[in-house]
């Protein structure tokens, strides 16, 4: 069973306070959600595989550890995992970026793939879904279908904000993955929003609301 980890580090809480707030603009909101995206990186990279290297410092030879160079994979759910991109890049900066566009209907909740590009060989990477909101998990479930179907073997899925609801659907559908959340919130309401949560993540990033 893959672990569900909840990223509470005071850095993260107090970021993550300051997004909820219905009077954070979109430069703010932005701006913090990359932050807490980098915070949430270095907890995720934990166990990126290492591999001895010999170098000389000016003392001499020694062998140490480096990445063993296991390429990552960021891959934001359109649109609002966009705002996590640059956040984790900063960190690990040779990470590739595979997209995936997908929608939830406003009325049945379902979940809506309009796009998906991917680099090659998933099977070796790993891969790092990255949304903001895991609501009812529609939307992660299916990504995560997408990325399986493709050959990926290696998955973590990385969010902000999680309703009991969507970590369970998650972890139901594919327990083989590991779930990383800023926050496990109260519940979902009647429209499928996380409660307190923060909103629409996609309007709030992008202002489209
Ligand atoms: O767990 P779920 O119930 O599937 O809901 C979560 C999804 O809903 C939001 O995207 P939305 O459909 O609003 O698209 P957007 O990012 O383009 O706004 C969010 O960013 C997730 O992708
Ligand atoms: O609370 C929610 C639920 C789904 N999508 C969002 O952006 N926010
Ligand atoms: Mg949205």
């Amino acid at each position: 069973m893959g672990k569900f980890e909840v990223l509470d580090h005071p850095l993260i809480q107090h970021k993550l306070t300051i997004i909820r707030k219905k009077d954070c603009g979109t430069r703010e909101f932005r701006q913090v959600v990359d932050e807490i995206a980098t915070l949430m990186a270095y907890e995720v990279s934990r166990d990126m595989p290492l591999e001895d290297v010999e170098i000389e410092t000016p003392m001499g030879k020694t062998v140490k550890k480096r990445l063993a160079g296991k390429k990552v994979v960021v891959v934001p759910i359109l649109r609002a995992g966009l705002g996590m991109v640059e956040g984790i890049l900063n960190l690990i900066p040779a990470a590739k970026v595979g997209h995936i566009g997908m929608y939830r209907d406003e009325e049945t909740l379902q979940p809506h793939e309009y796009f998906v590009k991917m680099p090659g060989d998933l099977g070796d990477r790993d891969m790092f879904i990255v949304d903001p909101m895991l609501a009812t998990g529609g939307s992660a479930i299916m990504a995560v279908d997408a990325l399986k179907k493709r050959g990926a073997k290696s998955i973590k899925f990385v969010c902000l904000v999680a309703a009991p609801e969507g970590v369970k659907a998650l972890r139901e559908a594919h327990p083989d993955i590991d779930i990383f959340a800023a926050s496990l919130d109260d519940h979902l309401n009647e429209d499928g929003y996380i409660v307190p949560g923060l909103g629409d993540a996609g309007d709030r990033l992008f202002g489209t609301k």
